[in-house]
């Protein structure tokens, strides 16, 4: 029997999803019909995963669904929103009902999860790409931006560094770790973990927040130069994984750590007149964000520091891009 784009869309998007107050029209007519809570802000976020780019062909479906939406909500993450909707851009080759299988469950898990709704989206044939996008809100006024950092603030990441970079590199053949270690690593850059309640706690405490999509180094250079300050980074004091210490030389670990990006960890400021409100947050918050450095008045300007000493890293490249 014949299974059109229609049918794909009835079976496995159009139901099954959480259904919120908020959504006064879903998946079904030429757009979606939403209400925002009264004096909140709309934060709206897009991020693209492409097949042989973002993901090989080994990548199993569910975990295609997971990442890209999570993508999407460590996005709102850094910039402090409560997630709502998400809506889905699907290109396919074909209409393969257990990969749509696989990614609808992917898909449902994490929007269960986060109390998210499916509000709408496009199929259509062509290479194995998928776009999400994500849609949260804030109280008006509060959203994290890059441009907020000033010297003096203290620098943070919310959590261990170059894990997905590491099984990347597992994957691709390009260094070998033992199965147990490829497990947890893999697992990271499989599913990652959006920081959601961590970014909605920051709101009035940090001054600047990005989320780590590209290598530490690339993503803060952009709250640098957004904000017009520096940073000095202390390397000893990146957060790493036992995974990723019994696997790898501490050099190369905090080469992985500083630039191979995939991790979706937070990195933030928050000034030294927030920092006790800041403790007293954290105290009863599952995430233990580790300070690696502080802001500086050099504009732009990002130093390493390892025993005090500038250090540089082994590796030229200095984050993902897609161009260079
Ligand atoms: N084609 C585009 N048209 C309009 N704006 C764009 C386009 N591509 C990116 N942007 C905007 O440029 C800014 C930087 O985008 P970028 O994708 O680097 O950030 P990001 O999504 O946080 O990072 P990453 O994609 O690495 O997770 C964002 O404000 C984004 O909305
Ligand atoms: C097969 C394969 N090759 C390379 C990578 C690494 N990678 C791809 S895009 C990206 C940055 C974020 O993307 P964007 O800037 O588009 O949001 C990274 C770290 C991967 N995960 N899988
Ligand atoms: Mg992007």
């Amino acid at each position: 029997m014949a299974f059109g784009e229609f049918d794909l869309i009835d079976n496995y998007f159009t139901h099954r999803w959480p259904q919120r107050d908020d959504v006064v029209l879903g998946v079904g007519d030429d757009g979606a019909v939403l209400a925002l809570p009264q004096g909140a802000e709309l934060v709206v976020a897009t991020d693209t995963m492409v097949s042989g780019v973002h993901f090989d062909e080994q990548t199993p479906a569910r975990a295609i669904a997971h990442k890209v939406a999570a993508v999407n909500l460590s996005d709102l993450a850094a910039m402090g929103a409560e997630p709502a909707w998400l809506s889905l851009a699907l290109t396919l080759p074909e209409a393969d009902q257990d990969w749509l299988n696989g990614f609808s469950h992917g898909l449902k898990e994490i929007c269960d999860y986060y109390g998210c709704q499916l509000i709408g989206g496009d199929t259509t044939k062509g290479p194995l790409t998928v776009t999400v996008t994500a849609h949260g809100f804030v109280p008006a006024g509060t959203a994290l931006r890059r441009d907020g950092a000033k010297p003096g603030d203290w620098l943070f990441v919310s959590g261990c560094i170059g894990d997905a970079g590491l099984a990347l590199a597992v994957q691709q053949q390009r260094t070998t770790i033992s199965d147990a270690h490829y497990r947890r690593v893999l697992e990271r850059l499989y599913f990652p973990s959006p920081r959601v309640a961590l970014g909605q706690n920051l709101r009035e405490i940090a001054s600047s927040a990005i989320d780590i999509s590209d290598g530490l180094v690339a993503d803060l250079k952009h709250i640098l130069k957004a904000s017009n300050v520096g940073a000095r980074v202390d390397v000893d004091e990146l957060p790493l994984s036992l995974a990723m210490t019994e696997s790898v030389a501490a050099d190369a670990a905090i080469d992985y750590a500083l630039s191979s990006g995939d991790d979706y960890e937070l990195c933030f400021t928050v000034p030294e007149s927030r920092r006790g409100v800041f403790d007293t947050v954290l105290a009863h918050h599952p995430a233990k964000p580790i300070c690696i450095g502080r802001i500086t008045n050099e504009a732009n300007t990002l130093t390493l520091l390892r025993n005090d000493e500038p250090w540089f890293s082994q590796r030229e490249r200095e984050g993902y891009d897609h161009f260079s």
